[in-house]
């Protein structure tokens, strides 16, 4: 896909960045960067983390940014808020920009809250007047009510986390850039700011997410950067760009799978998840046998997954079916579909997903599941390839699924 791709040719441009590069300089230790500078010498090495990259972003326009660790995001949030500056290329961009990047970093630890607000106000650009009018309003989406005139030193990351989001979009900003520092937050929080995030986003805020999580790219921007090796590998709408990106992730796993497949393949549920906090309990597929992976009777697939969540929200649940060495085959969420989990009691949630007459070849396949919000904002919980099951076709054909078909 071309980099210069434009899907809103029409629209009022807001960032355009075109041939951007960024080269650091590495030495081998800090002695031999200190001799280099002692001796206005060279550096020992460069590496270009960021190569020719060029891209343009309309207004309103929610620009999802991925690659794999090392890609080059991080070096490019930098160069777009100016942190950093560029080796070769130009950024423009037009309107206020607002980054939650390394969120609270700029908080005096000796503040307290309150005071913090007021100097990290002034360093994002509002005024002691604006910071008047908003204090409120910042405060009471923190949550911090109670602790606000306490040093920030005292603060859990959790709570800096919270004051610097409530902080930094108190205002709405033309450009706003939004890296994992989300990932931070309990779940409450990190809900509450997804759904600002939401909200700037309908009222027209040009976005920049830079993160990991593909569902969330999917549900928040409309159009994707897939950054590799420093280099633009895709850019254009989210779909498009995912579903390449997807494939290079399969791709990377399906390497690393065969040491997993010793243990059918499951990555163990998080044993640090406490009573209070959701959770998946239970994901199950009827009809397995004893053998390892076991077989499963049939002729429908039906798995059955069970979480707990405190508090008494119902939440959404999420379940994806693949071959076990291959490519995904399907994934379905409840929210998705507007269909409800059940109550089972004592806190618990239940879902039953059958699918009839399975239509898959003969293999070996793997089920993940998730566990949401009640709106599918934020993925509580998720066991991925909690488990693996062989199934054996009653006809034997080649291929990897029984469409559904006639003959004319
Ligand atoms: N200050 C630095 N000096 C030298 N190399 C650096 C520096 N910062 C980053 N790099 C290198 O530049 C490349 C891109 O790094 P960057 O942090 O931008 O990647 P990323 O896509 O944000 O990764 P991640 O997903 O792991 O955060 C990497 O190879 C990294 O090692």
């Amino acid at each position: 896909m071309s980099s210069k791709f434009n899907p809103l040719l029409n629209s009022q441009t807001l960032i355009q960045v075109e041939g951007l590069g960024k080269q650091y300089q590495i030495y081998d230790s800090p002695r031999e960067r200190m001799k280099a500078l002692l001796l206005g010498s060279g550096p020992q090495r460069h590496h270009w983390a960021l190569k020719d990259v060029s891209f343009s972003l309309a207004k309103g326009q929610c620009l999802g940014l991925i690659g794999d660790n090392g890609a080059g995001k991080s070096t490019l949030l930098k160069l777009l808020t100016g942190t950093l500056q560029p080796s070769t290329g130009r950024i423009e961009r037009t309107g206020r920009l607002t980054a939650i990047l390394e969120l609270g970093a700029g908080f005096h630890p000796d503040f307290t809250g309150r005071q913090n607000l007021y100097f990290g106000g002034s360093l994002i650009g509002l005024s002691a007047e604006e910071m008047k009018r908003l204090e409120p309003e910042i405060i009471e989406f923190s949550e911090l009510e109670a602790s606000i005139d306490r040093p920030v030193k005292t603060y859990s990351s959790g709570m800096i986390v919270r004051l610097a989001f409530a902080l930094v979009t108190a205002v709405e900003p033309a450009i706003l850039i939004i890296d994992e520092a989300l990932a931070v937050g309990d779940q409450h929080f990190q809900k509450k700011c997804i759904e600002r995030i939401d909200q700037f986003r309908e009222a027209g805020c040009t976005i920049i997410f830079c993160s990991h999580s593909l569902y969330h790219v999917r549900h928040l921007c409309d159009v994707s950067l897939w950054l590799s090796g420093g280099q633009v590998q895709a850019f254009g709408p989210t779909e498009h760009v995912l579903a390449s990106y997807e494939t290079h992730v399969r791709q990377q796993d399906a390497k690393g799978d065969s040491a997993a497949a010793a243990n059918g393949g499951a990555v163990a549920p998080r044993a640090d998840r406490s009573r209070d906090q959701a959770g998946l309990v239970s994901v199950e597929v009827d009809g397995l046998n004893a053998d390892t992976p076991p077989l499963m009777a049939g002729p429908d697939l039906v798995v059955r997954v069970k979480a707990r969540v405190p508090g008494g929200s119902r939440p959404s649940f999420g379940v994806m079916l693949e071959q076990n060495h291959g490519v995904g085959i399907t994934s379905l969420a409840t929210h998705a579909e507007g269909v409800e989990a059940v109550p089972l009691g004592d806190e618990q949630w239940g879902i039953t997903l059958r699918f009839p007459d399975l239509p898959l070849h003969s293999g070996e396949y793997k089920v993940s599941a998730y566990l949401f919000d009640t709106q599918g904002l934020v993925t509580l919980d998720e066991w991925l390839n909690a488990l693996v099951f062989k199934w054996v076709a009653p006809n034997l054909t080649p291929g990897l699924v029984r469409l559904p078909h006639h003959w004319e």
